[in-house]
């Protein structure tokens, strides 16, 4: 497959771009009732699936076309031998379109859901007799929260406690940025069409899908070469063309050289799991300079791991006219303030590929448009790893979703920002976002952070682009976690990447 291709199915589309999508397709010649049509029998399948053969189904349906896709898989269902109630949100002579027609062609009574914007009683018993429930009630058209007799209804759902399965979103989330502005439907299986959707993966959207399913409705990837997604699923299909290939011929010199900044004497763990770990993701050789009281503690752990004594900032650039030193990181251990600033200021005038992690991060509190000015200066890319604390500090007007606070971070720092958490968002300064999915809850412990700021440098060091280093280290990091398993602490984590890198070794081709 080509990088373009695989490229594209790691698409993830905006509400606005698979709206864009589904004209596109149906100005190509495919009418939008056949997008509904497959929409809905994919629901109707993904139904089968949860179980209840010939058991009662509810399909609630809203106003829209996502009522449509309910309309559809009712009538499938119903044909399958389901026993089949479908109840409307708004009166029948408010659907139009493609949803008017899937009404038709379902050939069944449809009740109200509500009376004067209260549950009706008939609806509340349907909820008790229901071994199955469809949301069809809002999906890409959401524009506000849900209100009244709706926002009602979802909670009378929820508190069920009956399976739920969501058409396309589960209603009242967003499917851009997966915030859930009032209420929402906490699915236990969602089915989406063509590609998933951003809130698909983001918090507390990413919690309300369940399981996952993307059917394919016959909407041709030719669509993208107008849409032009630019929000990506972070992984292998997004960035393995970027994966380093080492030359055969290659010594470690050519795999790239990094050097880590360390800490004082009381705090020199943190920069010693960064360096291992910049070793494990294949550079070449990793440095650790440290302050000469410091040193005798890093060797006493470290082997593989070089290590050289930093008398003080001044010594940085005498140090960095090395230029094989081609990566550098900055932050986990090394303390926050005027001496961390200085020590930043000088790794970035040394023109590097960089990292800054942690203290590097937080030291500029005060004075952030000093640290994105320098960046801009270093021809090199710089990746900044902050999680929400440090982000914060760094960007305090910086408002709104985490893709949104994520994509505006990297246009005004310059940097590719790694805004972290259990949906890791990497924003490149080019508006590329990469949303991640593989990090396992106990991979949130101390020093976690330090190893995945090592991995990213170590893939710098190896001259992979800035957005790709970061989106690489990001998801080997997440893989680690899984590998390494519940229980695992930070030190676990760089020997657990063997299996994933040797996977993306195999992938590409070099096993
Ligand atoms: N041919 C196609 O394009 C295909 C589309 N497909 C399907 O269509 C879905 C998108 O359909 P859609 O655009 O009609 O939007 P949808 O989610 O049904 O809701 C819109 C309605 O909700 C209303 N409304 C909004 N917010 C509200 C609120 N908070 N509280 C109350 N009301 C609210 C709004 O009315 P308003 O009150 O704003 O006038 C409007 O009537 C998509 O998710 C997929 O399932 C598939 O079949 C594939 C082919
Ligand atoms: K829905």
């Amino acid at each position: 497959m080509t990088a373009e291709k695989s490229r594209k199915n790691a698409a993830l589309l905006t509400p606005e771009e698979m709206a864009a999508a589904d004209r596109l397709t149906i100005a190509a010649g495919v009418p939008g009732i056949v997008l509904m049509e497959r929409a809905g029998q994919a629901v109707a399948r993904a139904a089968l699936k949860l179980g209840a053969p010939g058991g009662a189904v509810l399909v609630l349906c809203g106003p829209g076309n996502n009522g449509g896709d309910g309309f559809i898989a009712a009538r499938c269902l119903a044909a399958a031998g389901y026993r089949v109630e479908t109840r409307l949100l708004k009166a029948a002579e408010a659907l139009k379109g493609d949803a008017l027609e899937a009404f038709g062609r379902m050939d069944m009574a449809a009740l109200p859901l509500l009376k004067d914007d209260r549950i009706a009683d008939d609806a509340a018993e349907a909820l008790t007799r229901a071994d199955l429930i469809i949301d069809a009630l809002f999906g890409a058209g959401l524009d506000r929260p849900l209100q009244g007799g709706a926002a009602e209804l979802v909670e009378a759902v929820n508190r069920s406690g009956k399976p739920l399965l969501a058409v396309d979103l589960p209603s009242g989330l967003n499917g851009a940025d997966g915030a859930v502005p009032g209420v929402a439907i906490k699915a236990r299986a969602t089915v989406t069409f063509f590609r998933q959707k951003p809130g698909h993966l983001l918090y507390p959207g990413r919690a309300l899908c369940g399981e996952i399913t993307v059917a394919d409705i016959g909407i041709e990837a030719s669509v993208f070469d107008q849409i032009a997604p630019d929000t990506f699923i972070n992984g292998p299909d997004l960035w393995l063309e970027a994966w380093p290939r080492p030359d055969p011929a290659g010594h470690k010199y050519s795999r790239g050289h990094v050097i880590v900044f360390g800490g004082p004497v009381t705090a020199t763990g943190a920069a010693r799991l960064s360096a291992g770990a910049a070793l494990r993701a294949g550079a070449g050789l990793v440095t650790l300079a440290s302050p000469p009281d410091a040193v005798m503690v890093n060797a006493c752990h470290l082997t593989a791991v070089m290590l050289k004594k930093l008398a003080g900032v001044e010594a940085i650039a005498d140090l960095l006219a090395d230029r094989r030193l081609n990566a550098v990181l900055i932050g986990p251990g090394f303390g926050v303030g005027d001496k961390t600033r200085a020590a930043v200021t000088e790794i970035l005038k040394a023109g590097r590929a960089t990292v800054l992690d942690a203290d590097a991060l937080t030291s500029f509190a005060t004075c952030p448009d000093a640290l994105f000015a320098a960046i801009k200066d270093n021809p090199e890319p710089v990746i900044l790893t902050p999680h929400d604390g440090e982000f914060a500090r760094l960007f305090p007007g910086l408002e709104g979703g985490k893709l949104c606070r994520a994509r505006n971070a990297a246009a005004k720092s310059g940097a590719v920002v790694v805004l972290k958490g259990p949906d890791t968002v990497i924003a490149a300064p080019d508006g590329r976002t990469a949303i991640n999915r593989n990090a396992p809850p106990w991979l949130a412990t101390a020093g976690s952070g330090d190893v995945l700021a090592g991995i990213a440098a170590g893939l710098l060091a190896q001259g992979v682009p800035g957005f790709e280093a970061a989106s690489q280290a990001v998801w080997l990091h997440g893989e680690a976690g899984r590998e390494a398993g519940p229980g695992l602490s930070a030190e676990d984590l760089a020997s657990a990447l063997k299996p994933a890198i040797r996977t993306l070794v195999e992938k590409t081709g070099q096993g």
